[in-house]
């Protein structure tokens, strides 16, 4: 029986340590030796990849991706559906060096999802009714701070479904919670020693000036970023720093998109206090002024990059990220998947469909009649969904902008988009790394000439 499935030859195999000349030999999809040179009894009966030179690098492990969610972030309850389910989305993300990708289950204010062993199962479902190209799992948005749930449920979720992560809101009128009940979950978690995520933007500032603007009908895409400046992630992520401070208790701030944010996560840093940042590609490759980008300032078009945070106004804060990715303060970077479909009414339109000025004297419409409004009218930001695409490119997008321009090296970008999720998420070393006993999820990726 030959001794290897596959080998793989003249890779220049990476981790987030070194860069080294060898050959890898798999077998049941985990990596059996790394090797100068295979005999040729070992070749025997082996398919054979010649990495010709290039980079063989752990699978891309995205910790933040949205599929098959109800979003119900907007207000009134409203939400867009995700575009992606987890064939399609799975699909995008192995395209893209992306082997396994940690999602949402999430937990709803209804008495029904009071149960978040429930939501987890619901959510599973989902996965297993489409099937996934690339492995999964999942992190739990907790909305409520139900003493006994918690008490009861995070044991068994971590037990069961190796879950080692929850996510809290800062805002979202249907998902936010008070700072007391934030100390409740973030005391359960450490109790059970998981990773809180944070989604920090203060929901308060943002509604205010979201008011403000609409007062002056300033409702366009383009205002979704004016209703969050980055002074709303600078007051969350000081007041979450002080939430964990006051328990001890590990916290992770995902989508970080401001230099102010990341500048308040380095100092805690450095105080010597366990709190981690993830960053995402939109807030190094877009700036305020991408959401004019189409046509008009006013053109729905825009709402595609509507998302939350919004990106940075300008390319100074992108130079300050680029540090934070450098120096450390950013742990990890993941995308934020979270498709809405352009053309569908429960997805970027519900701006228009459901912005009553907007609707005056039209009817709901799907397909080319739905294109035909949205080339006619700006809709209100409010009523947006929050979200865009991402699995696929985050690994060209960090490859291109990063590594080929040599701002961070290849160990580096391995740490980041691999090596550092899988460690914090419970999935290192079979995740993560390539080494014997991992598993052979492996990219190749060809340094430019
Ligand atoms: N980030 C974003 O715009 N959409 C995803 C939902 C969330 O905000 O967490
Ligand atoms: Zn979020």
């Amino acid at each position: 029986m030959a001794k290897f499935d596959l080998i793989i030859v003249n890779g220049k195999v990476v981790t987030a340590s070194d860069v080294s000349n060898y050959c890898i030999g798999i077998k049941d999809g985990k990596i059996r030796t790394l090797v100068d040179e295979f005999t040729d009894d070992e070749l025997e009966g082996a398919e054979v990849i010649d990495a010709q030179g290039a980079y063989v690098m752990p699978g891309g492990v995205d910790a933040h991706v949205h599929i098959c969610q109800d979003l119900k972030t907007g207000p009134y309850g409203l939400g867009g559906e995700c575009a992606d389910n987890f064939e399609t989305g799975s699909k995008s993300a192995v395209a893209g060096g992306t082997t396994t990708m940690i999602t949402f289950a999430t937990q709803t204010r209804a008495e029904e999802d009071r149960s978040l062993l429930k939501v987890v199962e619901e959510y599973n479902a989902r996965a297993e009714a489409t099937g996934s190209y690339a492995d999964y799992g999942f992190h739990i948005i907790i909305v409520r701070n139900d003493v006994d749930v918690l008490e009861n449920e995070l044991p068994v979720l971590i037990k069961d479904w190796g879950i080692s992560s929850c996510k809290l809101f800062l805002t979202y009128e249907s998902q936010k919670m008070t700072d007391s009940q934030l100390l409740d979950v973030m005391f359960a978690a450490r109790k059970n020693l998981i990773t809180t995520m944070v989604h920090a933007e203060n929901g308060d500032m943002i509604r205010w000036l979201t008011e403000k603007l609409e007062d002056k009908g300033m409702v366009a895409p383009y205002y979704h970023a004016l209703s969050r400046p980055p002074l709303v992630e600078a007051e969350a992520t000081n007041r979450a720093i002080a939430l964990a401070h006051l328990i001890q208790n590990p916290i992770l701030f995902v989508h970080v998109g401001s230099a102010l944010g990341a500048a308040n996560i380095r100092k805690a840093q450095t105080m010597g206090l366990p709190i981690y940042a993830e960053t995402c590609p939109q807030y190094f490759h877009l700036t305020w002024n991408d959401l004019k980008r189409f046509h008009s300032p006013t053109c729905f078009e825009n709402s595609k990059m509507i998302c939350s945070p919004p990106p940075p106004p300008d390319t100074s804060d992108q130079e300050d990220l680029f540090t934070g990715l450098q120096n450390g303060t950013f742990t990890i970077y993941s995308s934020d998947h979270c498709p809405f479909r352009y053309d569908h009414p429960n997805g970027k339109p519900s701006g228009v469909l459901e912005h009553a000025p907007s609707m005056e004297g039209e009817k709901h419409c799907h397909g080319s009649e739905l294109q035909d409004l949205l080339e006619r009218k700006d809709g209100t930001f409010r009523l947006i969904p929050n979200g865009i695409p991402g699995v696929e490119t985050r690994l060209p997008l960090l490859y291109t902008g990063a590594l080929a321009t040599g701002r961070i090296t290849p160990q580096k970008f391995v740490e980041l988009t691999s090596t550092n999720p899988a460690k914090l998420y419970g999935l290192y070393p079979t995740k993560g790394t390539i080494m014997p006993g991992s598993d052979a999820d492996l990219v190749i990726v060809r340094p430019y000439p």
